[in-house]
């Protein structure tokens, strides 16, 4: 890995970082949209994004030509508050990008083992590389659904695994995931890390120092040669 392959953009407060990524994020997807006539968007749930999807919902976009998607979600259904569907609606799916077509993984199938050849065939359906995709990371060093622990950590991570979306349960990950795979989140034209706090800071530098990634997952995103990875970081 070559040091320009991490590229670091550090802001003073959370506002800021959220403006900027949005800027970024709408530039890419305008370029997309001009260039091929559609932009895929993937992005994450967790708390972290929250700001970031507030400020990109109301850019003006042609978001009719722009599909949201999520790197992984919590197999639950979307009334529940742990839905990474459900926070994409109610921050980021509204005002104009109220307009994007959403493509979520849950399906309403018992098990994520069970839902996950029909959310395979909806992912498969979108066009690659993606335009943009957004990561965040937990304080335990997962990312996507990229548990330590996670029962086919081993297969989401694989290089050569054209399954494009794999089941995941972990201790950590708090209920069954699922997750789109390394090799699929690295085929876009924007990689984005998006973390906030001294803590998750640490937790970056102690996985970029660390090539095996299965202490803290996140290693195999920064570690690989492919994509470069852009590091939003704001305290
Ligand atoms: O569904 C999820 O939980 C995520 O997509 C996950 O990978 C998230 O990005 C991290 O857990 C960080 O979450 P926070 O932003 O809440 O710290």
């Amino acid at each position: 890995m070559s040091a320009d392959h991490i590229r670091r953009h550090t802001y003073a407060d959370p506002e800021s970082l959220a403006r900027a990524l949005a800027e970024r994020v709408e530039a890419t997807l305008r370029e997309g949209v001009s260039a091929r006539g559609q932009a895929v968007l993937a992005v994450s749930g967790g708390s972290t994004p929250v700001r970031f999807f507030e400020e990109l919902s109301h850019r003006a976009l042609d978001w009719a030509r722009v599909t949201v998607t999520l790197v992984d979600e919590r197999w639950v259904d979307e009334a529940s508050e742990r839905s990474n569907a459900r926070l994409v609606k109610r921050h980021l799916l509204k005002g104009p990008a109220a307009a994007a077509t959403f493509v979520p993984l849950y399906t309403g199938a018992e098990t994520p083992e069970a839902g996950c050849a029909e959310a395979r065939r909806r992912i498969a359906a979108l066009p690659r590389p993606f335009d943009v995709v957004v990561l965040g990371m937990g304080e335990d060093g997962h990312t996507a659904s990229f548990f330590p622990g996670g029962d086919r950590l081993a297969e989401a991570l694989d290089p050569d695994n054209p399954a494009l979306v794999v089941p995941m349960r972990a201790q950590g990950a708090g209920e069954p995931r699922i997750t789109l795979t390394l090799p699929l989140l690295l085929d876009t034209r924007l990689l984005v890390l998006h973390i906030e706090g001294e803590t998750k800071r640490a937790v970056l530098e102690a996985a970029l120092a660390e090539p095996d990634p299965s202490r803290r997952p996140v290693s195999a995103v920064l570690q690989q040669p492919r994509t470069p990875v852009e590091i939003y970081w704001a305290p």
